[in-house]
């Protein structure tokens, strides 16, 4: 990960292949952009023989998350088939920044063609909520998977009926449990503050982009005012913003979806170059881009937040995808 794959010395031509894919929700997630019920996302392979004529193969994944900032799975797809079928390290720059989930897929198909022995790091993860009364059903299988911090969405229902399950959820909350409150950007700053005042003796690790990622100002201004810190998420969509939201003075906590976010060597190096708090969080990717960002999660300083990536018992088959045709 520390090697910039733009500059690599990798000078080998790689076969590129890709496969689009379809996966179907258990359940549809709902949040403030609307209902969501199956992931489609585009797996990438390079492949070339080495000197001793062995087959290397790597793998990336594009998952994109349009309602996010990022391209659609159309553009993503349209990109792939104008982009040549075989390619070398320094054809990453010609992925341009409006097609931040392919950067992400091909920067990671390198990556995998060059692990760097990483040490093994045991992370804590948060475990994604149904949104609603749901989350209250005790047999979710999310309440006996060792999580200690869970995830729950707000900012879809009427006001009163949320603030009423939220009260349910705290007051069944095992000991040691914390929560995120995640809005999608979906308050007003009146309910944010509501929200916020609703926290502050509950076990709420942060609130998640309560306003739209325009109120940069505004949820600023709730970050100095309350003690339940507040994450920015929407807002840091792609690395662009993550620069801008960082240069415009934000000190609080980011959620960072690399799926989206853009080539991961960036990422990677402003993170070493920058004293940000970060989270780490799934887009609802696959086993592929999972392993990337785990890699990721490896080499990052200061990830003392759970990884935003317990999503695994989102999928009806929650087999990892590991063949790709084309
Ligand atoms: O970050 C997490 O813990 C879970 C992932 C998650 O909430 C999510 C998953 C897919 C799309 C958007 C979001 C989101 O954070 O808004
Ligand atoms: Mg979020």
């Amino acid at each position: 990960m520390g090697i910039d794959f733009h500059k690599s010395k990798d000078t080998r031509n790689y076969r590129v292949r890709y496969q689009p894919y379809c996966r179907q929700f258990q359940q549809p997630l709902q949040t403030h952009h609307g209902l969501w019920s199956h992931r489609e996302g585009i797996l990438i392979q390079l492949s070339a023989l080495d000197s001793g004529d062995r087959l290397r193969e790597g793998w990336g994944e594009i998952a994109p998350l349009p309602w996010f900032g990022s391209e659609s799975v159309t553009e993503a797809l349209n990109f792939c088939r104008s982009f040549p079928d075989t390619i070398r390290a320094v054809d990453l720059v010609k992925v341009p920044d409006r097609l931040p989930a392919c950067q992400f897929g091909f920067e990671s198909a390198f990556i995998d063609l060059h692990p760097s022995g990483t040490k093994s790091n045991r992370f804590k993860y948060c475990g994604l909520l149904p949104t609603g009364k749901a989350a209250l059903n005790p047999e979710l299988s999310v309440w006996r998977s060792g999580y200690s911090t869970l995830k729950w969405k707000i900012g879809v229902a009427e006001m009163s009926e949320e603030l009423d399950l939220f009260h349910q959820l705290i007051s069944n909350l095992p000991i040691g449990m914390q929560l995120r409150l995640d809005a999608n950007g979906g308050l007003s700053t009146t309910q944010a503050r509501e929200w916020l005042g609703a926290c502050e003796h509950a076990p709420i690790e942060f609130l998640e982009q309560p306003l739209a990622v325009s109120e940069f100002a505004a949820m600023q201004r709730l970050a100095a005012e309350y003690s339940t810190p507040i994450a920015l998420d929407e807002s840091v969509a792609t690395f662009p913003q993550l620069v801008q939201c960082y240069e415009k003075g934000w000190q609080g906590i980011m959620v960072v979806k690399p799926a989206i976010c853009g080539f991961p060597s960036k990422l990677h190096q402003f993170c070493h170059e920058h004293p940000i708090d970060l989270v780490l969080s799934s887009v609802l990717e696959t086993a592929i881009a999972r392993r990337t960002i785990l890699r990721l999660a490896a080499t990052l300083p200061n990830l003392h937040r759970p990884l935003g990536l317990g999503t695994g018992h989102w999928f009806a088959d929650s087999a990892p995808v590991d063949t790709a045709r084309t």
